[in-house]
């Protein structure tokens, strides 16, 4: 058993039935022994994997028959018939199906019942089309979980790299206006604390990365760096926080300079994670700080455009469910000492 104190089984949803998420999680599971993954539970509808998988099946309803069926089957927490499917075609029964996972991954692991959330990708826009109306998981898991989408801040995590969005799922023209003071500040000390906590760094050294060009260029480029930024890292400063920054975008992630520090915070979306997949799609990890729970997901969406056809890489779900487990089982190890 690779994870001694892992309580309970790892909770993993499968997001849209018609996308990747059930084959790699049903392949993940056949990886199982190769990658020293802890037992979890595929949880979704059991026809999604059926039609893209045909190894076995233990259809469960407790913890204690994922334990006992992990060996010889992926055990799966069906929840209902997502309608007639066809991989890579999404559908409104399809998304209600990913959401109905999601609340009962959140549930159970909520409830200490899983050790961990593993969430399958969802889309969207399949979402939003059955009135869904946050930007992403990470808010509606925050929610159910009491906690501020501020507060929940999105990593991904990869061997030789850390990106943070400081904000993430809103168009180009409004991140200007989102970045503040208070934002940084915020998800930065979050980000500092989840290092601390949960990768077991003591003494962690981030880095801001500018908006603009050249990092502004001393405002002739731009005045976000001087107008939001300088302060921002100035404040953290002051709270003893090892940080550097606002640093030009395009040499930040250059290996020698991304080498000094343990995380990069990025003022949107792309800046973040399109290095990040360029180095680390096959094993990097969307992981989210500031939770009561341990919650990860891997680094990309449902694949309408290969589902079904066999070729969509489980690594990612690989490299998530680890990464759940290992978190988890160090919030456990650090309980147990602080009894
Ligand atoms: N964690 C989540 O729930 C995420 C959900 N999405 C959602 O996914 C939907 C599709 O988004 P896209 O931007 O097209 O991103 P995508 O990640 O679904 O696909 C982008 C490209 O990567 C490939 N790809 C993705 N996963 C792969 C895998 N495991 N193995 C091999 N190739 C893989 C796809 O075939 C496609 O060519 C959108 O509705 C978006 O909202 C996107 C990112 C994360
Ligand atoms: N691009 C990352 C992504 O879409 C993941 O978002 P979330 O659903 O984990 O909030």
């Amino acid at each position: 058993m690779p994870y001694p104190e892992l309580r309970q089984p790892v909770a993993v949803t499968m997001g849209d039935p018609a996308g990747v998420g059930p084959e790699v999680t049903a392949r993940a599971w056949a990886a199982r022994r190769e990658n020293h993954l802890p037992p979890f539970v595929a949880i979704g509808d059991a026809a999604a994997i059926a039609a893209v998988w045909d190894g076995p099946i233990a259809r469960v309803g407790d913890m204690d028959e994922v334990q006992r069926t992990f060996n010889d089957a992926l055990p799966v927490w069906h929840l209902e018939d997502s309608g007639p499917l066809t991989p890579g075609i999404p559908t409104a029964a399809g998304a209600t199906c990913a959401l109905h996972a999601l609340e009962t991954g959140i549930g159970l692991t909520r409830n200490q019942a899983s050790s961990a959330l593993v969430t399958g990708s969802v889309s969207k826009f399949a979402l939003h089309s059955i009135g869904y109306t946050h930007p992403g998981q990470t808010e509606f898991i925050a929610e159910r979980c009491g906690v501020t989408a501020t507060n929940a801040v999105m990593m991904l995590a990869g061997p030789s790299l850390r990106v943070v969005p400081l904000t993430v799922h809103i168009p180009l023209i409004e991140v200007s206006g989102r970045l503040t003071v208070e934002l940084i500040v915020a998800k930065a000390r979050i980000v500092v604390r989840g290092l601390k906590r949960d990768f077991g760094i003591e003494h962690p050294r981030i880095a801001l990365a500018g908006l603009n060009p050249h990092a502004g260029e001393s405002g002739q480029l731009g005045d976000e760096e001087e107008q939001i930024m300088v302060p921002a890292v100035a404040q953290l400063a002051e709270e003893g926080i090892i940080v550097d920054g606002p640093l030009a975008a395009d040499s930040l992630f250059a290996p020698a300079v991304r080498a000094r520090y343990d995380a990069l915070l990025c003022a949107y979306h792309d800046q973040a994670l399109t290095p990040f997949k360029a180095l680390h799609f096959h094993d990097g990890v969307n992981l989210t700080l500031g939770l009561p729970i341990i919650r990860t997901s891997p680094d990309h969406g449902t694949a309408f455009n290969i589902a079904g056809s066999g070729v969509a890489d489980p690594g990612p779900t690989i490299a998530a469910i680890a990464m759940a487990a290992q978190l988890a089982m160090a919030r456990e190890r650090r309980c147990a000492s602080a009894k």
